[in-house]
């Protein structure tokens, strides 16, 4: 049964994929007869781009002011990449709705080369993100890599003008703007593994939003909720940053759920920390705990 329409605003930034994204939700509600509006909004996130965001606060900075947008009530929701949501939200804000997943694997861009393996020794690759940076060291410690800050759309400029031999981004993020073609392969999930929440949306309402959760539960795609609740425990029970060199990706077969993680030390380059845990996963707690237990085993292990 359709929940009775309503007049909802969503909060979103003003990149092209933040703009798609919170697009896509209002498509979706407006099909269930609700009133949607969008309330554009840079972040302190878009105007820094001239350092690596987890040196000026992490990537926490990109849903704050959605969040002040919601506690003002001029928004109603907010629509995020959920990697870039902190495992933590603050007092009064709860995640509403977990959509299904886009691809969640790295995608290898480059001009020249079809593949990592072929670029030269010594190429440069260009990210800004820890976790690309041990993952990549892990596979090819000759290589350089280079800061790489800005929306999408600015990341392929800078590769276009020859700043970098390559640069690695989310393949969710350039399939919802069309930019497949750019891709040259996608990264297995051996070799490259995933960030928590990657190439999944979560929205975000004001706790007590009874009316906004019963709207949006249509929306919600409980395995992947499963899959990224586990992988967000990982982020948690190591410190809660979503700027931390970690990587957590879990898979769903059935009610089985079989979560990996990965930690790495970008400055004294020793081998990544591995460790992995499978288990019944029907509900979010049960989820949550396979999580946990691997963020046990990586910590044993001597990721820190
Ligand atoms: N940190 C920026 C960011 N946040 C979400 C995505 C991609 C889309 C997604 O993961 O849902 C990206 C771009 C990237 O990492 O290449």
């Amino acid at each position: 049964m359709n929940s009775k329409p309503l007049n909802i605003v969503i909060a979103t930034r003003e990149s092209r994929l933040a703009l798609w994204q919170a697009e896509h939700v209002q498509a979706l509600l407006a099909a269930r007869g609700h009133q949607v509006s969008l309330l554009g909004m840079t972040t302190l996130g878009d105007q820094i781009l001239d350092r690596t965001l987890s040196k000026v606060g992490g990537k926490g900075l990109f849903v704050k002011e959605l969040e002040t947008a919601l506690e003002d009530g001029r928004a109603d929701i907010a629509v995020h990449s959920l990697k870039d949501v902190p495992m933590e939200l603050p007092e009064g804000m709860l995640l509403a709705c977990v959509m299904e997943r886009e691809d969640a694997r790295d995608a290898f861009v480059s001009p020249r080369h079809a593949r990592l393996q072929d670029l030269p020794q010594g190429a440069v690759v260009g990210t800004s993100s820890l976790r690309r940076t041990v993952l990549l060291q892990a596979l090819r410690p000759d290589l350089r890599i280079e800061p790489l800050r800005g929306n999408l759309d600015t990341r392929l400029r800078k590769l276009d003008e020859g700043q970098y031999e390559a640069i690695v981004l989310a393949a969710a993020g350039l399939k919802r703007l069309g930019l497949q073609e750019r891709i040259r392969c996608e990264f297995d999930e051996a070799q490259m593994l995933p960030a928590a929440g990657q190439g999944a949306l979560g929205i975000e309402v004001r706790a007590g939003r009874s009316d906004l959760i019963e709207a949006l539960a249509p929306l919600v795609h409980q395995p992947t909720w499963l899959r990224v609740a586990a992988e967000r425990a990982v982020s948690r029970a190591m410190g809660g940053s979503c700027s931390m060199p970690l990587a957590a990706h879990a898979v769903l077969k059935g009610e089985h759920l079989h979560i990996a993680a990965a930690w790495g030390d970008p400055e004294a380059r020793t081998p990544l920390v591995r460790a992995s845990q499978s288990g019944l996963a029907t509900t979010l707690e049960q989820a949550e705990a396979l999580g946990q237990a691997v963020a046990t085993q990586l910590r044993e292990r001597g990721a820190h």
